[in-house]
């Protein structure tokens, strides 16, 4: 693998942008492509991106543009465009080569359409990349303003992975490396899902009691369906799995964790999602997560219950009897369901 200097980043919204700040400010050369040709044209000309990481300027060097063929030559890519769109994102990439370089997944979901991993979609639409992944507790404007921030870079070759830690490090950006590509996809599509629950009952006024049950509980959810999917223990405790948890379940700068307190303040999903506000990837990934963890014969309560609030099809009132109400069981076996 040849070394990461030339860094594409694909997608111009707050994560994008933050990350290709970050590359910077570790000393890489950037270019950020950006479907917005008005997000271009501010990052050009002011250094900033208003419609997605408001009140931030930045010193750092980065090429915006919104034609793909100019990340056709970049060393490493990371990709920050919303999960549902990574296949699309993809298959434009594929049209321009055939990409033998690391490609970063940086959205946290799963595919709808099809039920896949993002890695999974990665090999299927450019066979020649190296699958990645970027993930963990790290809101895009805690990053964006250099605050110290720690994430779990995964890659299944531990040399690549260790290059790619390298070239995103900077003094307030600690990558860890890790080799458990899908352990550190799950713990970033789960939580988000785990955290319009969280948000629920910050919303509907249940207490701080029943959030951090759900965050515990919904950590064993977390736990179930990666070690089904083979992730290792040590990716599903750490930074990715329920560092990420804990942050977005607890913070009201988390748009998962917002989006659910207005389903508990009473407002309906649908409209929330009709609206077009804030990406909530949570609310497009629990039907999907309901459905994987079925195929792999795991149960998934809360997550079928936020899929269920989502869908229209149960109250919040009803999902707390449906959670309180389930059959009692020993601690130690929750592990198994
Ligand atoms: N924000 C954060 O703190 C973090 C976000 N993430 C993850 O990163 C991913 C992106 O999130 P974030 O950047 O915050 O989202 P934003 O809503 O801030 O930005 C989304 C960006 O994706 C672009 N986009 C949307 N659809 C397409 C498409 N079909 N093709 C190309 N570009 C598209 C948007 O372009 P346009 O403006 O034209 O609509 C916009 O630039 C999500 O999966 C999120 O979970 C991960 C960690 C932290
Ligand atoms: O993934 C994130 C922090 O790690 C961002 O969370 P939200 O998408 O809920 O804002």
């Amino acid at each position: 693998m040849r070394s990461i200097n030339k860094t594409a980043v694909l997608g111009g919204g707050a994560w994008g942008t933050a990350l290709a700040l970050t590359a910077a400010r570790a000393g890489r050369q950037v270019t950020l492509w950006a479907r917005d040709p008005n997000v271009v044209s501010e990052i050009r000309s002011r250094q900033h991106n208003p419609r997605y990481l408001p009140g931030i300027t930045f010193d750092e060097k980065i090429e915006a543009t919104s034609d793909l063929r100019d990340v056709g030559s970049a060393d490493a890519l990371l990709l920050v465009t919303p999960a549902q769109t990574t296949r699309e994102t993809l298959r434009a990439l594929a049209e321009i080569g055939s990409f033998a370089v690391p490609i970063v997944l940086c959205a946290k979901g799963i595919e709808q359409s099809s039920g896949k991993l993002l890695s999974q979609v990665l090999s299927e639409e450019l066979p020649d990349a190296i699958p990645a992944v970027l993930s963990g507790p790290s809101f895009a404007d805690d990053v964006a303003k250099g605050l110290p921030t720690a994430v779990t870079v995964a890659c299944e070759n531990s040399d690549a992975a260790e290059m790619l830690a390298i070239a995103m490090a900077a003094p307030s950006f600690r990558p860890y490396a890790s080799t458990d590509v899908t352990g550190a996809q799950i713990g970033g599509a789960l939580k988000n899902v785990l955290a319009i629950a969280c948000g629920a009952v910050v919303g509907r006024k249940l207490g701080a009691s029943a959030q951090a049950a759900l965050t515990a509980r919904g950590f064993a959810e977390l736990t179930r369906l990666g070690s089904a999917l083979g992730a290792q223990n040590e990716t599903l405790t750490g930074l990715s799995g329920l560092g990420d948890l804990v942050l977005t379940c607890s913070s009201t700068q988390s748009r998962n964790f917002r989006f659910g307190i207005e389903l508990g303040e009473g407002r309906k999903a649908a409209d929330l999602i009709a609206e077009g506000g804030k990406l909530a990837e949570g609310a497009h990934t629990a039907k999907v997560a309901v459905e994987l963890g079925r195929r792999h014969d795991v149960e998934l309560p809360i997550c079928e219950v936020v899929a269920a609030i989502i869908s229209g099809s149960l109250s919040i009132d009803k999902a707390l009897t449906t959670l309180m109400s389930r059959p009692l069981k020993h601690e130690a076996e929750s592990g198994r369901n």
